[in-house]
């Protein structure tokens, strides 16, 4: 008998621990609670107040102040932070995204609005381009269409030191470029911001499951090609490895892996190699396959919602970033 758990029928019977609510509750390996949710959010700089999301139902795009309500209702549920996305009015866009720079734009104004009103709130920003260009890639590109690494990178800090002077307390690159990290941190040192955070994006997939997100921002009328030369190979785990150990080693305070679900390995391998805060992106997709089979249904839907999200924390997620924070804050604040 070389198996560590020496275990022999009747003397153990697995199912006495199942019995009943009780036992399965004290015996629970794993709990999920409302600080472990990360509120994503779609802004807008229309005045329109809520405008729903067709790939994605129950999800609008808010303006600035029903922002400030969300942020609130963020605080009373016990939700420690919000990650806000825009939808940027076409007018705005342009090849170079440079809208993403504009210290008076949607995203600076939605962090002061949300700071002023519920201040105990962490506002984490996403730093990428692709809300902004008129192209729908995450940085500038070349006559052939292919994103340019070092250009973009230099745009990326600009944006990030955007969101710092506004008061984001956490900045998220997304956009996959190589050592944007260590550019931003070197920035936001430089300019003072010894204390704002970074999320990094670490390993982020070329994911069929964004399609829904890209409908909310708005790009993906836009999107030209694919993003296969800066995100990730789904075929690929140890170069998720590679990808989170430079992140940290230029600066980043916390990682995140996305989408979720579909790459709960990778959650588990960063989570254990590297001990450090790991976030799981419940990405669009992930929202919208649950919603869909659950309004057919096919599935019970929040019961299959609560199950995703306590199974990134047995990956061994620190966070979870979902469309469902409120709906799920709601039914775990009951
Ligand atoms: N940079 C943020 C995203 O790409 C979100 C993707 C999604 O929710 O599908
Ligand atoms: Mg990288």
């Amino acid at each position: 008998m070389t198996s560590p758990f020496p275990q022999q029928f009747p003397t153990t019977r697995l199912r006495r621990l199942r019995q009943n609510g009780w036992i399965r509750s004290l015996t629970s390996e794993n709990v999920l609670t409302p600080s472990d949710l990360i509120w994503s959010m779609v802004v807008h700089d229309g005045d329109e107040a809520r405008i729903p999301v067709g790939s994605m139902p129950d999800l609008y795009r808010l303006n600035v102040s029903e922002a400030v309500k969300a942020a609130r209702k963020a605080s009373s549920l016990n939700i420690p932070a919000i990650a806000i996305f825009p939808h940027i009015n076409p007018s705005r866009k342009d090849e170079t995204g440079r809208e993403a720079l504009n210290p008076d734009g949607l995203i600076p104004d939605v962090i002061k609005a949300m700071k002023d009103a519920a201040p105990d709130v962490g506002i984490i920003c996403d730093v990428a381009l692709d809300p902004y260009t008129s192209h729908g890639h995450d940085g500038l590109i070349d006559s052939e269409g292919y994103v340019l690494n070092d250009e973009t990178s230099e745009m990326l800090v600009q944006q990030a030191i955007v969101q710092a002077e506004a008061g984001a307390d956490v900045v998220a690159p997304s956009d996959m470029m190589d050592g944007r990290i260590g550019a931003i941190r070197k920035a936001l040192e430089a300019a003072g911001h010894t204390n704002t955070m970074i999320l990094s994006y670490a390993a982020k997939y070329a994911s069929g499951f964004y399609g829904p997100y890209r409908d909310a921002i708005g790009s993906a009328t836009a999107l030209k090609g694919d993003k296969k030369t800066y995100q990730q190979n789904p075929a690929n785990s140890d170069e998720a490895l590679r990808e989170v150990a430079m992140d940290i080693a230029e600066g980043a305070d916390m990682v995140m892996v996305k989408p979720g679900l579909p790459y709960l390995d990778i959650v588990r391998r960063v989570s254990e190699t590297f001990a450090i805060p790991t976030i799981a992106f419940q990405v669009s997709g992930e929202y919208a396959q649950i919603k869909a089979a659950s309004a057919r249904g096919w599935i019970d839907g929040d019961r299959v919602m609560m199950e995703t999200l306590l199974s990134f924390k047995r990956a061994g997620a620190a966070g979870i970033i979902t469309y469902f924070a409120e709906y799920a804050g709601e039914l775990l604040n009951d």
